[in-house]
């Protein structure tokens, strides 16, 4: 992996959060204590969009430890920024102390807040809106996400095979705004990936 952060203290804390990620969400059965981290292979496909597409502001929604807002702020740029929102009062913990370890809390601002709260509020338009959190809920906030996307901008979701049913209104709201150019990627547990119109 290259990055632009601290390349071995970085790998070895990714390393470290896949091992804990895997064991802690096979022995936990309350769901709002499992990490449900994004997979390796996610988190390279997001670094090479972040990258290709020169992307410099991101907003991730579902931060949980901090396991796919890692992956985010290493592959920006010096002056990027991730702004990552997390419900869960234990997370955020976690994902603070993570950020600080692969020494990138200077590119993370973390917010502790619901998702529809923050789109409710906020008027920032970002380069990148990666949604990774209860995916019942895009549909419902599925305006304010589009609206949070600039022109040329892109949208990504998690869960688009894996969940294909949970995620189809959100993504029939995507495509039918006619605003998108839309694809689903067989990466992970599959990606929606939606490029806004200029
Ligand atoms: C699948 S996990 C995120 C995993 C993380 N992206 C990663 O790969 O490391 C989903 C997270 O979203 C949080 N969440 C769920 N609904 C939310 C909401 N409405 N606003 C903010 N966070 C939310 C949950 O607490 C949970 O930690």
């Amino acid at each position: 992996m290259t990055s632009h952060g601290d390349t071995s203290e970085l790998s070895g804390l990714l390393a470290e959060l896949e091992r804990l990620g895997e064991k802690n969400d096979a022995a936990e059965d309350r769901r709002a204590f499992r990490y449900l981290n994004i997979t390796r292979d996610t988190g390279e496909f997001l670094a090479v969009m972040i990258r290709s597409a020169g992307v410099k502001h991101i907003l991730e929604v579902g931060t949980s430890n901090g396991y796919s807002t890692l992956w985010l702020a290493s592959a920006l740029p010096e002056d990027g920024h991730v702004t990552t929102l997390e419900v869960a009062d234990h997370k955020v913990q976690q994902a603070a102390d993570n950020f600080r370890r692969a020494n990138l809390a200077h590119r993370i601002t973390l917010l502790q807040t619901d998702a529809s709260a923050y789109l409710g509020q906020s008027e920032d338009q970002f380069d990148l809106v990666f949604l990774d959190a209860d995916r019942s809920s895009y549909a419902v906030m599925a305006d304010r996400i589009i609206d949070r996307v600039r022109p040329g901008g892109l949208l990504i979701c998690d869960n688009a095979i894996s969940h294909a049913s949970e995620m189809a209104p959100f993504v029939r709201c995507i495509t039918q705004s006619g605003e998108f150019t839309v694809v689903t990627v067989p990466v992970g547990k599959g990606e929606f990936v939606a490029c806004r119109s200029r």
